[in-house]
């Protein structure tokens, strides 16, 4: 089977590609099967920022077409935050229970209208002697007073999917590939390429 590198050491990212790309005849290598790499530095102050950041510096590492995936959540009601910082909201990095917490304290005293979210995915490809492409997909939300559900991977506990009335750690796994962000942003990716071709 042809295979992707997908420039991500979060395993809940790397579960949610495989599936999203095994339809297409593509199996997935993430980071972890490069150990050996260095962390790329989000150093970017958007999420197509880093995803090019992320997915040009592995392609020239690596020598070959790489895909990296930034996302994140917005908080209307915190002005966007936690954003791009949403992996070390809580200072410490990559700690989901306690990014959540933070939220959760945050938006205590907001009331549900005012507790509109989105989930934002940017994708970049790079490959080295190619222009990068980046996309943009995103799924909209509300954020609820407390965890609901225990699927899926960091937010998804306290994000409700308007679209289907179920916070996202409620919804399968096939469920959440049909209408996450990382789902939309694969499609417009997807339509990037086939223009492309
Ligand atoms: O940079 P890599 O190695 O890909 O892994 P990461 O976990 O650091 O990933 P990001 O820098 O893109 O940060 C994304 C943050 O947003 C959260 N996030 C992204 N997609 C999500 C999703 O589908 N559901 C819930 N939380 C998500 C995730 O838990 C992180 O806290
Ligand atoms: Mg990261």
């Amino acid at each position: 089977m042809e295979s992707v590198i997908i420039a991500t050491k979060n395993q809940g990212k790397a579960k949610e590609f495989e599936k999203l790309f095994s339809p297409k005849g593509l199996s997935v290598k993430t980071l972890l099967d490069y150990p050996e790499l260095e962390d790329v530095e989000e150093t970017g102050s958007t999420f197509e920022e880093n995803a090019v950041l992320k997915a040009e510096t592995i392609a020239r590492e690596l020598g070959v077409r790489v895909i990296a995936d930034d996302s994140g959540l917005e908080i209307e009601a915190l002005d966007g935050r936690p954003g791009v910082y949403s992996a070390r909201y809580a200072g410490i990095e990559k700690n989901d229970e306690a990014n959540i917490d933070k939220v959760l304290a945050e938006l205590q005293n907001v009331p549900e209208i005012e507790r509109t979210a989105r989930f934002c995915c940017a994708l970049a490809m790079a490959e080295p002697g190619k222009e990068t492409v980046t996309v943009f997909g995103t799924c909209e939300g509300r954020i609820l007073p407390e965890r609901k559900g225990t699927n899926g991977f960091g937010y998804d506990p306290i994000f409700f999917v308007e679209a289907e009335g179920k916070a996202m750690a409620e919804l399968s796994s096939e469920e959440k590939n049909r209408i996450s962000h990382r789902a939309n942003a694969i499609r417009k990716l997807d339509e990037v390429l086939k223009e492309r071709e």
